[in-house]
């Protein structure tokens, strides 16, 4: 009897743990990149590319992008458990251990460069590892302490994945992708300074200089409207260029104007709601824009 409950007692710890490192991997983002990393793969060339380069590559762009995400985690523990919205993390609430995180980040990120060294191409596998480096160590650790620019400069790390994925086939860089790295990296502002002004007390806490807390609300939503009007701009690139065509264009520029909407409202309405609305819809604007960019390929 005592056995049987130590039995279960131990294996609602592992559940606990396999939970617990599958949270600090920020699974939904990393989900969200590595469908941005296949968008890349696939625009590379005319036809399909094979089906287990694909597989092999998004996994390792996955694994390492996972890495980077526990490492935040660990970077950010004090912060994390004095904010609202993060004190229940699993490091910040003491569920995982350092060494643990450490060595779990450590897990991803070496079979995650390996992979793509040895099954894909080496150029994919350091660029995705600088990806890494300027997420966990360059945004993370300096410039998110550091300036109100922090997100914007980070947000490269975050943009990376379209470029990975093309690599991943071709082994070069190629302007056309580095084009879908500038919608990610214009997106990335007004994706998170929504979410900024939403939490800006959570921020202000804990010291950590965001632009509503550095500038105020009011600059911020003038800032989330110009960045959207460039993202804008930014997205008919594609189409100018003939790397895509009129379904593209027609579903980019319909949803950007909904974009604009929302930072407009943003900007003239006192509504509180506004500012989470508009951080939710901008991660739907990113996942249709990136899907009709994959189905616009094939017509
Ligand atoms: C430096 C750049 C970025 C910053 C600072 C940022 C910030 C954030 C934050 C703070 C959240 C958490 C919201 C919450 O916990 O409720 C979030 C959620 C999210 N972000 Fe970003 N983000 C960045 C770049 C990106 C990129 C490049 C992508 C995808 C290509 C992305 C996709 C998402 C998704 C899908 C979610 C929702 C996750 C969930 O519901 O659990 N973000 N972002
Ligand atoms: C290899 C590669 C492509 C790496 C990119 C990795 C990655 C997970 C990018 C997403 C950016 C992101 C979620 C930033 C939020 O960090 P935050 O610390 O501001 O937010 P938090 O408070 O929710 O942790």
């Amino acid at each position: 009897m005592i056995e049987q409950r130590t039995q279960s007692n131990q294996l609602t710890s592992l559940v606990g743990l396999v939970k617990d490192l599958y949270e600090i991997t920020k699974p939904k983002v990393v989900f969200m990149l590595v469908i941005t990393a296949i968008v890349g793969m696939v625009l590379a060339q005319p036809t399909l590319p094979s089906l287990s380069l694909l597989f092999v590559a998004s996994l390792g762009i996955g694994l390492l992008s996972a890495a980077a995400a526990a490492m935040n985690h660990i970077v950010d523990q004090k912060i994390d458990a004095k904010m609202a919205r993060t004190y229940n993390r699993p490091i910040a609430k003491g569920r995982l251990t350092n060494q643990q995180a450490i060595g779990f980040s450590l897990f991803l990120a070496f079979s995650g460069f390996v992979l793509l060294y040895f099954e894909v191409n080496p150029l994919t596998a350091w660029l995705t590892l600088a990806s890494l480096f300027g997420y966990a160590v360059v945004y993370t650790l300096i410039l998110k302490r550091l300036t109100p620019q922090n997100i914007v400069i980070g947000g490269l790390a975050g943009a990376m994945p379209p470029l990975l994925g093309w690599c991943a086939i071709t082994g070069e860089i190629h302007p056309h992708a580095l084009l879908l790295v500038m919608i990610i990296f214009t997106w990335t502002p007004p994706h998170f300074w929504a979410l900024a002004i939403h939490r800006k007390e959570d921020y202000a806490r804990v010291n950590i200089p965001m632009l509503p807390v550095t500038h105020g609300n009011e600059f911020t939503k003038n800032t989330i409207m110009l960045y959207t009007i460039l993202l804008t701009l930014v997205c008919i690139l594609p189409y100018l260029v003939g790397m895509t065509g009129i379904l593209y264009l027609v579903v980019s520029l319909g949803l950007n104007v909904v974009f604009l909407r929302y930072a407009w409202l943003l900007k003239t309405t006192e509504n509180k709601q506004l500012a989470m609305e508009t951080f939710k819809f901008s991660i739907w604007h990113l996942l249709a824009l990136f899907v009709v960019l994959l189905v616009d390929h094939f017509i």
